[in-house]
């Protein structure tokens, strides 16, 4: 079949956003350093295919419906030195068991995303970081610039656009062996759990495990064919901050002629670039995959609606999710309005559920942090919202890692201010370790059966 020409006035609009206002990017050291990364990023094959990015779009349509469930997790900033196999293998254990957990107790397919294979940008709060009396570009991310606090580290580099693209590829060629190559074959539910620290969710996770290999014996017994277990679907995602790496991973798609940004399944505009005016919000508007969009507690319906007339204008299931982080203390009194509005349209929307953003404290000791009872409280809320106004609560957003870390204070070890400098290793912002992480689609399956 020969490959659909674009149209002209839709590679022209693919620029349209180098006009407008754009924030939270880097301040090259040089421009032409820049264009050369670039062009070379144009020539190099796209990460992912449209079609799939079309699956997902159908999948997470049925999120929007209350026939799916979209669980989305991974590190807060990936890194390229923790690119590495058990890095990768941990956390999609730990996501394959989430997963489990959740279709098993709350009998709804969960989609599987992680905000992997491609989270390297990060908006950060200020430009700046400063230490005693020395102040150096904040770093923002693998992408961009390091982490060690030195002048040099911290001069934004765009080689490190070509490091995140290999290094996305070479994460995502390890995703797609592990739950295509019979890793993440349901049989081996219980593997999952082996080489994680024992502790209270590790073992209610093995009496799951275990429930579930007796109803597969129970199947298998009376003739089913479970070669449909041996294979999952997962899909990637970021945030898509640094256009300069998005702009050249879009690609038209050979089959309809139309843009899709391949440099993952999913992305995202952040809380901090959501502007209906700005750079973000017009090139996403432009590529067909499915995108969300991240709503902090100040957004005003309004907001909300031009959003979705900006980058869903013609009501298309599954292209527009809005993940809500709005804090425990405010998720009850800020969602209903918007819900109300947005649901008011009659355009779909996928609703998730990010109750990491809006949650983060400095703890005494000064490390940044947030409680357990916190993401938990505002998961709560977002079920109790959606319940009352008859919507529906599509899925979970999260920053988690398949690592005993200590970011997160409490749940059943019980992490505490002192305990958080035991193996605290998150360069941004904390995430939910490998048994907290259990903790909390354990207690998400009884919000989901309710
Ligand atoms: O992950 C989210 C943001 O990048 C982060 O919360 C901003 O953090 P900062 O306030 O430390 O810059
Ligand atoms: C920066 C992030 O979130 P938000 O835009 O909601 O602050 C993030 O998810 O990494």
């Amino acid at each position: 079949m020969a490959a659909v020409a674009p149209q002209p006035h839709v590679l022209a609009g693919l620029d349209r956003w180098r006009d407008l206002p754009l924030t939270q990017q880097p301040t090259w050291p040089d421009l032409d350093h820049v264009a050369r990364v670039t062009e070379r990023l144009a020539t190099l094959p796209p990460l992912v295919f449209a079609g799939e990015a079309d699956v997902l779009k159908a999948r997470l349509a049925a999120a929007g419906r209350g026939e799916a469930f979209l669980l989305q997790g991974g590190d807060c900033a990936e890194t390229f030195v923790d690119a590495t196999a058990d890095n990768i293998r941990n956390k999609i254990k730990t996501i394959l068991q989430m997963a489990v957990v959740l279709t098993y107790g709350a009998s709804l397919p969960v989609i599987k995303m992680g905000r992997m294979a491609g989270q390297y940008a990060k908006p950060r709060s200020s430009n700046d970081e400063t230490r005693g009396d020395v102040t150096l570009p904040a770093y923002r991310g693998d992408i961009i610039n390091g982490h060690d606090y030195t002048p040099k580290a911290r001069i934004p580099d765009p080689d490190r656009l070509l490091e995140a693209y290999h290094t996305s590829a070479s994460t995502l060629n390890l995703l797609r062996a592990f739950t295509t190559g019979g890793f993440a074959d349901l049989r081996r539910v219980h593997e999952w759990n082996r080489g994680f620290m024992a502790n209270p969710s590790y073992a209610r996770y093995e009496e799951t495990a275990a429930e579930i290999d007796r109803a597969i014996r129970f199947m298998a017994a009376c003739g089913a064919d479970f070669d449909a277990l041996r294979t999952v679907e997962f899909f990637s995602s970021h945030e898509a901050l640094l256009l300069d790496y998005e702009r050249p991973l879009t690609r038209i798609d050979s089959r309809t002629g139309l843009p899709y940004d391949c440099s993952a399944h999913f992305l995202w505009i952040g809380e901090r670039t959501r502007q209906i005016d700005g750079a973000h919000v017009d090139f996403l508007s432009r590529v067909r995959n499915p995108i969300g969009v991240k709503l902090g507690p100040t957004t005003t319906a309004d907001e909300a609606l031009a959003l979705m007339d900006k980058l869903n204008p013609a009501g298309e299931p599954g292209r527009l999710t809005f993940i809500t982080r709005m804090g425990a203390g405010t998720i009850r009194s800020a969602l209903p309005a918007l819900v109300e509005k947005v649901s008011a349209v009659g355009s779909p929307v996928t609703w998730v559920c990010d109750p990491m953003h809006g949650n983060t404290i400095t703890s005494d000791s000064g490390y940044k942090t947030r409680r357990l009872t916190d993401v938990l409280d505002e998961v709560r809320g977002f079920f109790e919202v959606h319940r009352a106004l008859g919507t529906v609560p599509g899925g979970l957003h999260i920053e988690l890692t398949g690592d005993d870390v200590t970011e997160v204070l409490g749940g059943s070890e019980e992490i505490d201010d002192a305990g958080l400098a035991v193996r605290y290793e998150t360069l941004v912002d904390p995430r939910l370790n490998h048994q907290q992480s259990l903790e909390m689609a354990f207690q998400v399956v009884q919000l989901m059966r309710a």
